[in-house]
């Protein structure tokens, strides 16, 4: 092939800008990306050659060099694994391939401290050379090809690149990049092997460096011909506990989830028995930007007796754990495992349900401990994660009472953090269920007009305001016996949290109202199913609820806003008997008028859209002009 000039993908132009100008700051990680992409060509190798051994060639020996050179200005990463072909050259450092690509670009608002973030988790990859490079030069042989199908890749990390055939008789690819002016202070042996050394140590394979030498006659660091590893070359997750830092840990986590902050917690154990394998999880600090995309694919890597696998082994946990981050290992799986049948392995069901125990006790020790701080990391889990654990009540009937116990709330009572036991231990006597109330925001709910008796008798309503919460509830019915109630559903029944002369006076008072309500009934017949007498208003003039077992208002908004079919069921109007307004009704020669302005409000007050706004307006001005 003669030499061709191509142009760059217009996202990868964007990200060569955004690489170079964002990530400068953290401008070493270009070591940790380059010797960890020549690491996984080296893996990609080693998976291929399981059916043919062939591509080893005569160097079965895989390996990472990464030399320097003071006076070329250059850092050459140099990796024996599986190369590409000319194509593959092309395809992979001229476009991204990746789906989400798009979704990311997006979100990238020209904050450089937020995009060099969004950008971490992103993971630029090989185009991170670009920091502190102004040239990169790429010669690469596919494994199994000819020598003289070696390709060169080169570029300024602008807008183009140009590839050419050479002839490469080792297999693999040398990265060289052509240092900016400016950065060689990477051109130092105790340098790179400081950095190498803290981003590889938990590679499988070795890193290897070039030794030095004091010249003392020459006064300066010489570089000998003898390869030594800067790294143990032992996978992280095979190592002992007690060998591993917090620090290594955090690290692996880093390198692994291009997250740039440590991870809020992890957990590493040898599982032995039915089924043998090694689990290293971790939850991040921060959620991903895409953390909401049940399509997401998880972020646990399969290996099978320390071969990797496949990135992303969705099986491996279940979706509701997807931003768990790490690496199972296990000892059983054959190693042609495809992600179909990791679907049906009865091993990689035991690994799920092993390893989703392991991540939920890692969140309860979290929750339950005695220290201050962990149960901060708990609220802050929480905060960030909180919406998708909720997923898991309906999913995952094997621990749902695990996880009931790990959902937090906001209530009347406290603006974060509740436990459903600690409300229960607030629980007045005589009171049976546990108060739900749900909304579209938390002003709606706290304001909302069927919390006033609540209120009033100091009884503590969790206020749920998350999309998912009505999902939630259709799962969650009770805790420890107690049933969960929503307080816009059905006649409230406070039973024995009412008193006999309370009981009285709302009976009597429902008596006395009979005729007013049989108009208001008669007034309404099209938009309400029912209009009663209730005791749970205390300040407002009255409120609709649904009846036990239908939708409930708020979850029919959210779908009617999803632009999905609601059930039409007509609300259940309940008035206030002793506010002025209502006792007003009784002779008002403006009854209808009345009526319907009560039925507005009380939709309006739940955070509802009226059907004919203008007509409600109408209503209230004629009434305001006719009684002022
Ligand atoms: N040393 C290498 N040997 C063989 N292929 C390589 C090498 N370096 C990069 N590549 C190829 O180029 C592609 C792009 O690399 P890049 O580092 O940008 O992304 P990635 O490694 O796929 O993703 P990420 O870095 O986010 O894991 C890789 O997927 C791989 O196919």
């Amino acid at each position: 092939m003669d030499k061709q000039t191509l142009s760059f993908q217009a996202e990868v132009k964007q990200i060569l800008h955004l690489v170079t100008h964002s990530l400068y700051s953290n401008k070493e990680i270009f070591l940790r990306e380059l010797v960890s992409n020549a690491s996984d060509a080296c893996d990609k190798l080693r998976f291929e050659a399981l059916n043919d051994a062939s591509l080893y060639e005569d160097q079965p020996n895989l390996e990472v060099r990464v030399a320097f050179d003071k006076d070329a200005r250059t850092i050459t990463f140099r990796d024996n694994g599986i190369g590409m072909s000319a194509e593959e050259a092309v395809a992979n450092l001229g476009t991204i391939a990746k789906s989400g690509t798009r979704e990311f670009m997006s979100r990238l608002e020209g904050d450089q401290k937020k995009d060099a973030q969004l950008i971490g988790q992103f993971g630029v990859g090989f185009y991170s050379g670009f920091i502190v490079a102004d040239r990169i030069t790429v010669e690469t042989r596919r494994a199994g090809a000819a020598a003289d199908h070696g390709v060169r890749w080169t570029s300024e990390g602008t807008g183009d690149f140009q590839v050419e055939s050479i002839t490469r008789p080792e297999r693999g690819t040398s990265v060289i990049l052509h240092l900016r002016e400016g950065e060689d202070e990477f051109l130092n042996g105790w340098k790179l092997k400081a950095i190498i050394g803290k981003y590889s140590d938990h590679i499988s394979l070795p890193v290897l460096m070039q030794k030095e030498e004091w010249d003392a006659e020459a006064q300066q660091q010489v570089t000998k011909d003898e390869w030594a590893p800067v790294n143990k070359a032992a996978a992280l997750w095979t190592r002992s506990k007690n060998d591993i830092t917090p620090e290594q840990y955090a690290e692996f986590y880093k390198q692994i989830s291009y997250d740039t902050e440590a991870p809020l917690a992890y957990t590493h154990n040898r599982v032995e028995g039915r089924s043998e394998y090694t689990q290293l999880l971790y939850v991040p600090a921060k959620a991903p930007f895409d953390l909401w995309n049940r399509d997401k694919r998880g972020g646990v890597k399969l290996y099978v007796k320390r071969v990797f696998i496949m990135d992303d082994a969705e099986a491996l946990m279940p979706v509701y754990l997807r931003f768990v981050k790490g690496v199972i290992d296990s000892a059983d799986l054959p190693l042609n495992v495809s992600r179909e049948l990791l679907q049906e392995s009865r091993d990689v069901k035991a690994i799920r349900e092993g390893s989703t125990k392991r991540v939920l006790g890692m969140l309860e020790s979290l929750a339950n401990s005695e220290d201050e701080a962990e149960r901060a990391k708990y609220a802050a889990f929480w905060k960030d994660f909180g919406v998708v654990l909720k997923e898991g009540i309906g999913e995952d009937h094997a621990n749902h009472e695990r996880l009931t116990k790990l959902l937090r709330f906001t209530s009347t009572h406290a603006d974060e953090g509740v436990s459903l036991a600690d409300y229960v231990s607030r629980m007045k006597e005589g009171q049976e269920s546990i108060y739900v109330i749900t909304a579209d925001s938390l002003a709606t709910a706290k304001n909302s007009p069927q919390l006033e008796i609540f209120r009033k008798k100091g009884i503590e309503v969790l206020l749920l305001t998350d999309r998912v919460d009505e999902w939630l509830l259709s799962h969650l019915h009770d805790f420890e016996g107690k049933t969960l109630q929503s307080v816009a559903k059905g006649a409230v029944d406070l039973g024995s949290l009412q008193d006999e002369a309370e009981k009285k006076q709302a009976e009597e008072a429902a008596t006395a109202f009979k005729p007013v309500l049989d108009r208001l009934k008669e007034a309404l017949k099209d938009r309400a199913k029912d209009v009663r007498v209730t005791t749970r208003l205390v300040d407002s003039p009255a409120c609709l609820v649904v009846e036990e077992g239908d939708v409930s208002a708020h979850l029919a908004r959210m779908l009617k806003q999803a632009g999905q079919e609601a059930p039409a069921s007509r609300p259940t109007l309940e008035v206030n008997a002793e506010h002025a307004l209502v006792k007003r009704l009784d002779g008002s020669a403006h009854f209808d008028e009345l009526a319907n302005i009560l039925f507005d409000q009380a939709l309006l007050a739940e955070g509802g859209q009226l059907d004919d706004p203008a007509a409600y307006v109408r209503r209230v001005n004629a009434l305001l002009t006719t009684t002022l």
